[in-house]
């Protein structure tokens, strides 16, 4: 096999420059196209041309390809040596390390700017967890939304071992006793600012479906439990579902009714000697719902609205539902045909529903916007990258006027996205939670709602900029692609835009002074 240090000079490449014989140069480093001519997925013809053929196809080739196809094992094998006195110097993404893309990054993490909120400790702790998502978290993201099969147990397992599924719940007594992230950060120590890196870290991956599949049901179906459960409902289920063994999910929305959470038609009977409840009805759009061992299913009950633990058994029926995103999500229509509970699982009051409901709704929202940012971002950076690489009409594409103001654009959102929710972030730092709950709905509502809107409109630029490639699943667009198929999801999970936005003016005319006038 060929050594990919033997050196070869431009003179040499440029006798290797026809069918048969065919070698061409990438960024300093010399592939022989011989065999694989006959296999290129892009065709024969344009690897034969002449300023291809025996050349430097450097601008050609990233014109037209990512850079992972270079990482691939099967063309790195092309690869036969490099050019005399030359070094690559091109490089895709680059695991575990910061962006040099401006924007890339949110202001706090690049070189040679400050911020009032995030600590040294915040600093380590982000290190250490883009280092765990680049290392095992991505390439599972990218095999998972290929055949479709949920998140891997062994990165299940692994998050464990960090006690990562425990700190997406938010600071809070849950963390007592863990060693989170290998004794980076203590209990007592972990705030909000840390959970938003683990969410923004996740986001980074860009593949939506995979982010909800990785136990995106766990971070809104156990609250409840650990808020309202009993003690020895919780001490039952909490470890478990913690520790990654067994899958919970909120099963609220139905066929009949999603936000308007009155209106549900699942009903829950008491038995008659009162030990059970017997439930029946169904739900849709359950995310993690095809693999839970746990349902938090909110029913109609004699005294209105009531939540309940349901566990998988008899008469719990769940199947896949096709979504816009990929199946690894998990998304479950799910029946439930004379199931019976123990009473004991009654998570709060009876008819109480509504409040444990809404006491989850912040942090869900929140924990959104923290997605939503990042990915916004994520985009930025794609498109930054693909109008200085890509040459239209023998300049680069960013020479436009129209593509940079839509860049403009959506560089702004991205970055008031992110401000505004490290504002919030810090008041939930100091703020109980009974304060945050008064004061910052409104503001967590009107965030969800921009940030979604942003990322709707970023979305649309974004498929302007890469043309056809922006609709296309596979190449040089395939991010652009997959944000712009699964945006409308961060619109209406938690809350649809305009009911939140709707909501924020509630809270604030509700707040308005009897004395306050013009
Ligand atoms: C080591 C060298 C090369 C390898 C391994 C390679 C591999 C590939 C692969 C895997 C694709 C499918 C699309 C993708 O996944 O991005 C592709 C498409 C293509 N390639 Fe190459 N390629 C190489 C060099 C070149 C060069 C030098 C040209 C010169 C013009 C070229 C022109 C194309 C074209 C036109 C397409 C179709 C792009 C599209 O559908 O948008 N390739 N190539």
């Amino acid at each position: 096999m060929a050594s990919k240090d033997r050196q070869i000079t431009r003179e040499e490449v440029s006798k290797h420059n026809k069918d048969g014989d065919l070698w061409v140069i990438i960024d300093a480093k010399v592939y022989d196209l011989s065999r694989f001519v006959n296999l290129h997925p892009g065709g024969k013809s344009v690897l034969l041309e002449p300023d291809v053929a025996g050349q430097d196809a450097t601008e050609q080739f990233y014109g037209l390809h990512r850079h992972e196809v270079l990482e691939k094992p099967q063309y790195q094998r092309l690869q036969i040596g490099v050019i005399a006195g030359e070094k690559p110097r091109l490089h895709g993404r680059i695991a575990g390390e910061i962006s040099d893309v401006p924007y890339a990054e949110p202001t706090w993490l690049q070189p040679g700017f400050y911020s009032p909120y995030f600590t040294e400790n915040h600093r380590q702790f982000q290190k250490a967890v883009r280092k765990f998502m680049d290392e095992w978290v991505y390439p599972d993201a990218i095999a998972r939304e290929a055949d479709g099969k949920r998140p891997s147990q062994s990165v299940i397992d692994k998050m464990t071992e960090l006690n990562l599924n425990a700190m997406r719940l938010g600071p809070g007594k849950h963390l007592q006793g863990r060693i989170l992230m290998n004794g980076i950060v203590k209990p007592e120590e972990f705030d909000y600012f840390h959970e938003l890196i683990i969410t923004q870290e996740f986001a980074r991956s860009s593949l939506r479906g995979y982010g909800d599949g990785l136990l995106g049901g766990m971070v809104i179906g156990l609250p409840p439990v650990l808020n309202f459960g009993s003690e020895e409902l919780k001490a039952r289920v909490i470890p478990d579902v913690l520790d990654g063994k067994k899958f919970i999910c909120l099963a609220i929305s139905e066929a009949h009714a999603g936000s308007d959470v009155m209106g549900l038609q699942t009903s829950a009977v008491k038995s008659e000697d009162g030990k059970y409840w017997i439930i029946n009805g169904s739900k849709k759009w359950i995310t993690n719902g095809t693999f839970s061992d746990y349902f938090t299913v909110g029913c109609k009950t004699e005294d209105g609205f009531t939540v309940i633990l349901v566990e998988r058994g008899p008469g719990v029926e769940t199947k896949q539902i096709k979504t816009s995103y990929s199946s690894v999500a998990g998304t479950a229509y799910i029946t439930f045909d004379n199931v019976k509970v123990p009473v004991e699982n009654t998570l709060g009051e009876e008819g109480g529903g509504i409040f444990v409901i809404l006491s989850n709704f912040n942090h869900e929202r929140w924990v959104m916007c923290c997605a939503s940012a990042r990915s916004q971002r994520g985009i930025v950076e794609e498109c930054l990258k693909w109008v200085n690489q890509r040459k239209v009409f023998g300049k680069p594409l960013a020479s436009q006027a129209v593509i940079r103001a839509k860049l403009a654009n959506m560089i702004a959102r991205a970055e008031t996205s992110q401000n505004w929710l490290e504002n919030i972030t810090y008041q939930m730092c100091n703020m109980s939670y009974k304060q945050q709950a008064s004061k910052l709905a409104g503001q967590i509502a009107f965030l969800k709602s921009y940030s979604t809107g942003c990322g709707q409109e970023t979305a649309r630029d974004a498929v302007q900029i890469f043309g056809g490639r922006g609709i296309t699943a596979t190449g040089m667009g395939q991010y652009i692609e997959h944000y712009h198929r699964t945006i409308p999801f961060d619109a209406l999970l938690g809350g649809a835009e305009d009911v939140l936005a709707d909501l924020g003016v509630r809270q604030a005319l509700r707040a308005m002074p009897k004395n306050a006038r013009l």
